[in-house]
């Protein structure tokens, strides 16, 4: 396990503490931890024990009922609780286990005692009397050292190097370290670590990053009413012409008070219904009955909601204490007359079609959609709706495609089927590189095909074909011709969705204005272990779920073929395994990726 996996799911920083016994390491900790308490720091630590130790004492009764066979005993009052468990593991404690047990919100940070192969940022202790050699030399991972008076360390050594016995200096590193930690980044499709094996493919995020750098915005802008907007990019920031809500008004049917302290009943001067307002200016002891979203009267400092009330004839009064500015929405709260109320290069969905028209805005700026054309190949492919010939497939991809394309605003060209020619290709590429600015195929694109759309790209334009280190989508071919982009998606049904997903989806997006977008990822406990490879990404179909805790769970959607599109029905997200792990184990935790964005 590296480290990114270990801390993956810590929220404090873990720092290490490596020596070799006899250097008093628990000396050292012992006026250590007073002196972080006494710097505000909190701290857990976890220490690993090589015995079969006890903490129990025989005779109490947490001792002699575990003794009698409770695998698990708790005990705990109001000031301490501990929980022992029996039989917990066959080999060695595992640390990102015992870490998971901590709870971190509570403390500010872990340090953990022991473990010391164990690749954590680590402080090493030295005393040269113990007479043994250095770690640091073998360990990349420490961060200090500190050692004593008679300790010979080498003129060049890079590492800070602090005195064993002073506590302060010490204290100094760690709040330091505490100060520049970072949680495990958010960066599940980077690559890790893997490139000392020599690379013949590209991680998912290489090939993102080259086909971001070739994709340009689209430019054009149109105005469109504002329901059509539903689904577009914004082009210009947007200024609210007016004050939101326009008036200070009431957030409740009941009485608009002027407040008089020595008064329990007030008169009633005036009814206002929503739409209407009262001119005149409420005096300390006078109330205006009104209704929620009224403007309130001048002289307003609270509106009493009308079941506190009891009006008789003209004059009202309320149970309870007065609030000054209860229920009062005051002009401009929402958004203020002048200020961005959207930004360009927001997508409108329902609720900014909502805030738009709440300016009045009826007309929007919004960008061109971009012309998607779409076709398959392969002599197999057949339309559904016509006779399946015989050793043949229906057409799913283009339809999978065009659906993905719709959800993203796309405008879409469908050239169908096309014949498995050269000139049948020729002509369709050259005739969507005219009108579409980006070209999607699907099949064709691993060995065996390749030498076929090739010449022909080659011919009009340019075109790469890579090895993405993932499963599925592993060939992806990706090309120009003008400046119409063109990608070649691998024909296996799910395949073509995840490298849309991955690929497609950033690309369409930064040419539709939205140049940052990322996938919405989540964070997911697996309930079964998963099979991956280290150095490529796996990208599994999941059912993401609450289990009865609350947590955030996630089951594969069972077998998982390239070719099964029943996975991708009946999943809701895919379950990322990154590129440094390896097979994953059921209770730890994975990226996931719900298909919200698109399906
Ligand atoms: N020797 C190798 N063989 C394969 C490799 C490889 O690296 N070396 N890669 C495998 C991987 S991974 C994938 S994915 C596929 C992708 O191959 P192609 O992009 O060349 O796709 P085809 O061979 O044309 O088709 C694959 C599969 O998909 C079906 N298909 C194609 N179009 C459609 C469509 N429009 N609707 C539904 N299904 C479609 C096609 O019938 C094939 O079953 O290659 C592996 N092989
Ligand atoms: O892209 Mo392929 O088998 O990885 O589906």
């Amino acid at each position: 396990m590296n480290v990114d996996q270990i801390l993956a799911d810590c929220r404090v920083p873990v720092l290490g503490i490596c020596a070799y016994s006899g250097t008093g390491k628990t000396t050292l900790l012992k006026k250590l931890i007073p002196e972080l308490n006494r710097r505000g720091k909190r701290l857990a630590v976890v220490k690993h024990a090589h015995h079969n130790f006890d903490v129990d004492i025989p005779g109490k009764d947490s001792y002699e009922l575990r003794k009698a066979g409770a695998e698990q005993m708790l005990v705990a009052s109001h000031v301490r609780r501990c929980l022992m468990a029996e039989k917990v593991t066959d080999g060695d404690p595992d640390l990102k286990e015992l870490l998971a047990m901590i709870d971190q919100s509570r403390v500010d940070m872990i340090l953990v005692e022991g473990f010391k192969k164990l690749p954590l940022p680590k402080l090493e202790l030295h005393r040269a009397e113990v007479g043994k050699p250095f770690v640091y030399t073998q360990d990349d991972a420490i961060q200090a050292l500190a050692v004593d008076a008679d300790t010979q360390l080498p003129a060049d050594l890079s590492l800070p190097v602090m005195d064993i016995n002073d506590v302060d200096a010490i204290a100094d590193f760690i709040e330091t370290f505490v100060a520049d930690w970072k949680p495990v980044g958010y960066a599940p499709l980077g690559t890790c670590g893997c490139d000392d094996v020599e690379r013949k493919q590209l991680s998912v995020a290489q090939g993102i990053a080259r086909i971001l750098n070739e994709v340009k915005p689209v430019s054009s802008t149109e105005t469109l009413p504002l329901l059509d907007a539903q689904n577009r990019v914004l082009a210009e920031d947007m200024a609210s012409p007016i004050n939101v809500p326009q008036h200070t008004n009431s957030a409740m049917d009941g009485y608009a008070i002027c407040h008089a302290p020595e008064t329990s009943h007030y008169t009633v001067v005036a009814e206002v219904l929503a739409g209407y307002g009262y001119d005149g200016t409420l005096l300390p002891g006078q109330a205006v009955k009104i209704m929620t979203g009224a403007p309130v009267p001048a002289g307003t400092d609270a509106v009493i909601m009308r079941e506190v009330a009891d009006q008789q004839g003209d004059q009202v009064c309320f149970q309870g204490e007065i609030e000054l500015g209860q229920n009062i929405r005051n002009a401009g709260e929402d958004i203020a007359e002048g200020a961005c109320a959207l930004t360009a290069g927001k997508r409108i969905g329902p609720a900014e079609l909502g805030l738009l028209g709440s300016l009045g805005l009826g007309q929007l700026p919004v960008l061109r959609r971009p012309k998607v054309a779409v076709f398959s190949t392969g002599d197999e492919v057949c339309q559904p709706g016509e006779p399946l010939k015989p050793n043949c497939i229906f057409d799913s991809n283009r339809f999978t495609i065009q659906g993905m394309l719709a959800k993203l605003g796309c405008e879409v060209i469908d050239l169908g089927i096309l014949e498995d020619t050269e000139d049948a290709m020729a002509s369709a590429l050259q005739q969507a590189s005219e009108t579409a600015d980006v070209v999607l195929t699907s099949g064709g694109v691993s060995v065996g095909d390749a030498d076929f759309i090739k010449p022909v790209m080659e011919r009009l334009g340019s075109i790469d074909f890579w090895k993405i280190a993932m499963r599925p989508g592993r060939p992806l071919a990706f090309g120009k011709i003008n400046d119409t982009l063109l990608f070649g998606l691998p024909g296996n049904p799910v395949a073509v969705m995840v490298s849309f997903m991955q690929f497609v989806q950033p690309a369409l997006r930064k040419m539709m204005g939205e140049p940052d977008w990322k996938p919405q990822m989540m964070r997911a406990t697996t309930c079964e272990p998963l099979r991956s490879k280290v150095g490529r990404t796996e990208f599994q179909r999941g059912i993401m779920q609450l289990n009865a805790l609350g947590e955030l769970t996630v089951t594969t959607t069972g077998a998982q073929g390239s070719g099964m599109l029943s996975s991708m029905v009946e999943g809701n997200c895919l379950i990322v395994v990154e590129e440094c792990q390896g097979n994953v184990a059921a209770g730890d935790s994975v990226w996931v990726q719900p298909f919200a964005d698109l399906l």
